[in-house]
């Protein structure tokens, strides 16, 4: 599936689980026709409580609620769980269940992260459904009206359809409701691993292009070498590159050392460095001029190589400065990485750092 940029979209930028949750609760609880919901981490508890209760509450007044997991990232959903959608007619298929005979297949995973409501709004971003959005984690996400809808139904009911997930055979209705709803232009870019590279491709054209600045955040910063080498290169043709990573309680400190690798090349080329600290951010997003890309897709090799991926691209000004604007209040909030200093780290971190990236690299070259 191709998709192309859509004029006449509102997008709207929801940052921090204390807005998003209840936003994204009230849109299922306000939807009258369907709901689909996709998500790659879903595991039994508060947060993935209150979402059931409310697709089940839709279920039961007549609303088509169709959930689709991947199969790996949804092994923490308990049977009482799955149990609680099925009696209340929420249709549920996973992805790619695993096999014993495939097993490089089973490495391909399901990350997108979408909820369609009433074939007219999608809300897209990193959010997943876990207790770790309790107060704690940050994240984001971006609400999409108009005629971007249009792709991100033919996204989901793609994937529904397909021979690669299995589950309830409930049927999808495919017209878009969507209207015209602003100013915007947006695209849906959507990765299928190494198979269909297509938001690695954007992001990388995007930063050759860039003629002015690049920032990129992200938790999770495992680039290959051709983004290390067009990141660098960026900051040598004097435009502004940033790096926002997570820092403070970092979920995966072996992948954040791995990424920290990375920083002293970087740090000579000019790129500016900073790790945020009041507490884990999970967002993932980059700013190149007045381009954007958000969504479900990290700047590791596990979103660019293998897994399936979705990323709402906007080209506006207006959006573009949105998130300039939480990125300064982020960074404002980091640890800068300061050059000299980072050149005098221990012998010991370097040997974490070393250590974690030869697990990295070997993952990464198991495709
Ligand atoms: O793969 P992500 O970006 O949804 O993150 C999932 C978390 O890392 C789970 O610890």
């Amino acid at each position: 599936m191709d998709t192309e940029w859509r004029s006449g979209n509102g997008i709207d930028l929801l940052p921090d689980s204390r807005r998003f949750v209840p936003a994204l609760l009230e849109a299922i609880d306000e939807a009258e026709e369907s709901i689909w919901f996709e998500q790659y981490l879903v595991e039994s508890g508060r947060v993935t409580r209150r979402f059931f209760d409310a697709l089940i509450r839709a279920a039961k007044r007549g609303v088509e609620v169709r959930v689709l997991l991947d199969s790996f990232g949804a092994s923490g959903l308990g049977q009482r769980d799955r149990t609680r959608l099925s009696t209340a007619g929420v249709a549920l298929r996973h992805y790619n269940p695993f096999m014993m005979r495939r097993l490089r297949r089973n490495l391909v995973r399901n990350h997108r992260k979408l909820i369609l409501v009433d074939r007219r709004v999608v809300y897209t971003g990193g959010y997943c459904l876990t207790d770790d959005y309790l107060g704690d984690w940050f994240d984001l996400v971006v609400q999409a009206e108009g005629p971007v809808v249009e792709d991100w139904i033919t996204l989901f009911a793609d994937l529904w359809e397909s021979s690669r997930t299995r589950g309830d055979r409930a049927q999808v209705e495919r017209r878009s409701l969507g209207a015209q709803a602003g100013g915007m232009k947006a695209r849906l870019m959507h990765n299928e691993g190494h198979r269909r590279p297509t938001i690695r491709c954007s992001l990388h054209q995007r930063i050759i292009e860039a003629t002015r600045r690049l920032w990129l955040y992200t938790p999770y910063f495992l680039p290959s070498r051709q983004l290390r080498r067009l990141i660098t290169e960026a900051a040598g043709r004097g435009i502004d590159v940033r790096l926002l990573i997570a820092g403070e309680g970092h979920d995966h400190p072996t992948v954040h050392l791995a990424g920290q690798r990375h920083y002293g090349p970087l740090l000579e080329a000019g790129v500016r460095i900073y790790e945020y600290q009041p507490r884990f951010t999970h967002a993932k997003f980059c700013i190149a001029d007045d381009w954007v890309t958000v969504g479900s897709c990290n700047f590791d090799h596990w979103s660019l190589h293998w897994n399936l991926e979705a990323n709402l691209e906007v080209e506006s000004a207006d959006f573009a400065r949105t998130l300039a604007g939480l990125f300064d209040e982020h960074c404002a909030d980091s640890r800068p990485i300061q050059g000299r200093a980072w050149s005098q780290r221990s012998r010991a971190q370097r040997t974490r750092e070393h250590a974690a990236a030869m697990v990295s690299a070997w993952l990464a070259g198991l495709r």
